[in-house]
């Protein structure tokens, strides 16, 4: 059978960086292994998702090259976990449920007080068909919840490693509220089982989800899939990410800090697994780099400045047909192959460019600290054409004509030909200053 996974997000928010390594470790797994991703949008929660937050996730993902062979919608799907609701009364496993929120609240209150866990007492199991038409009378709407075998539950988790469980130790989970809708931990397997998943692969707060969904698989009849339930992302501080809270998003990676998608996709893949973090320039060299069992147990931290390093690494190899686009709409279309192959390994992002085509294109204050010496390099510029052979004939030379060499040679004509003290490599670019400016700047000039 070939592999099937999915990437199901709520769409409640702009996706983080720790939805994002969820979305990448299942978009790998398919693709390694030759099977099937699948986009699910969680979206039940009417009062939380939108339509925007639903196309932020599908452009984030794109823009990240995570494409999906198949994609499901949560709302289109209440008749398929309505006929599951009636499967599972008419096996008994639904019991209807009166007591209120502040009741629960207090029952787990002094569970907690007498130091035990707090187990929903399945209290309503008791009730008489008196006792329910009595709450009905009141008022009370039921809530359902699933009843539990008390059985052991286990699993070998691709990251955790053999996982155990027992029913005694569970609640009963509920699976549809009073308002009639059913909750997340039965749709989502619903859709699993009719959408043929075979591997679930989530964050590690879904480890006890697993645990009550495991029986609910073999009560609804379907094949359990395989689970590889990874560690939670932090940031920097170690504090949790949250798409409520608005956690470091991928919107703003791309949109404010001009972070490459390879930047991204490289981190993530690699971080809090035993491989190296590197830059990659595909996601297909990630995909044959990727084996689940790399993933390590510990909850990785995302550091701000190893992607702002692995970004810098991504553009020194990105080629010029790659960017072009970008660059016409940055406004800088008149940036060519050789100027991009002369300026890229000096970009921590891709905005950079703005300052290299001014250093080129546009005039600059020149820094001239030794006029005379300034004066006798521009007696040595050759005529044009200039090439990447210019920098090296001419400041020959400067030297046999003044003496100098080395970082008293190269540094003051830096200085003047670039007003800066570092930068692209002079033989790359004095070519781009071209002649004419070059003489200007060495004279001090403006240009
Ligand atoms: N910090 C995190 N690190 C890694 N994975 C995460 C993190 N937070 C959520 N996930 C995973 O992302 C996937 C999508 O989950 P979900 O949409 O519930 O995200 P969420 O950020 O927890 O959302 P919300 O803040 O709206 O509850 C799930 O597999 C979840 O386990």
């Amino acid at each position: 059978m070939s592999v099937a996974v999915r990437f199901a997000p709520s769409p409640t928010g702009q996706l983080h960086v720790g939805n994002i390594r969820l979305a990448l470790v299942n978009w790998l797994f398919a693709r390694s292994q030759g099977g099937s991703f699948l986009l699910r949008l969680d979206d039940t929660d009417l009062e939380r998702s939108t339509a925007e937050y639903a196309a932020g996730i599908e452009r984030d993902l794109r823009w990240l090259g995570l494409d999906w062979d198949r994609f499901a919608r949560q709302s289109d799907r209440l008749d398929r976990y309505a006929a599951a609701v009636e499967r599972l009364k008419a096996a008994g496993r639904l019991y209807a449920c009166y007591e209120t929120a502040e009741e629960l609240s207090l029952k787990r209150k002094s569970l907690l007080g007498r130091g035990l866990p707090p187990i929903y007492d399945r209290a309503a199991l008791r009730l008489t068909d008196a006792d329910r038409a009595r709450l009905e009378a009141e008022g009370r709407t039921p809530h359902w919840r699933f009843l539990l075998e008390h059985a052991p539950v286990e699993w070998d988790d691709l990251v955790r490693g053999p996982q155990h469980f027992h029913g005694r130790d569970l609640s009963d989970p509920v699976l549809i509220r009073e308002d009639g809708r059913t909750l997340y931990t039965l749709s989502s397997v619903v859709d699993d089982i009719e959408l043929g998943i075979t591997h679930v692969i989530r964050g590690e707060d879904h480890v006890a989800n697993t645990a009550v969904q495991i029986q609910l698989w073999q009560a609804l009849g379907g094949p359990v899939p395989g689970f590889a339930h990874l560690p939670l992302l932090t940031d920097a501080t170690g504090a949790g990410l949250s798409k409520r809270l608005g956690s470091i998003s991928v919107a703003s990676l791309r949109d404010d800090q001009d972070i490459e998608p390879m930047a991204i996709n490289s981190l993530l893949a690699k971080l809090g697994t035993s491989d190296a973090i590197e830059a990659r320039m595909s996601l297909a060299e990630l995909a044959a780099e990727f084996d689940m069992a790399k993933v390590a147990r510990g909850a990785p931290k995302f550091d701000p400045e190893e992607l702002a390093r692995l970004n810098a690494r991504v553009l020194h190899a990105t080629p010029f047909q790659a960017v072009a686009g970008r660059l016409q709409t940055l406004g800088f279309g008149g940036i060519d192959a050789v100027f991009w192959e002369a300026v890229r390994p000096n970009l921590s992002r891709l905005a950079d460019v703005a300052e290299w085509w001014h250093v080129a294109r546009e005039p600059i204050e020149p820094v001239v600290e030794d006029a005379e010496f300034a004066s006798a390099a521009a007696a040595h510029l050759p005529a044009e054409p200039w090439d990447d052979t210019t920098w090296s004939s001419w400041t020959g030379a400067v030297k046999s004509a003044t003496g100098r060499k080395g970082k008293g040679l190269f540094m003051p004509l830096r200085l003047a030909l670039t007003g800066r003290d570092h930068g692209p490599e002079l033989k790359n670019l004095l070519p781009l200053i071209g002649r004419e400016r070059a003489e200007a700047r060495l004279a001090g000039r403006v240009a």
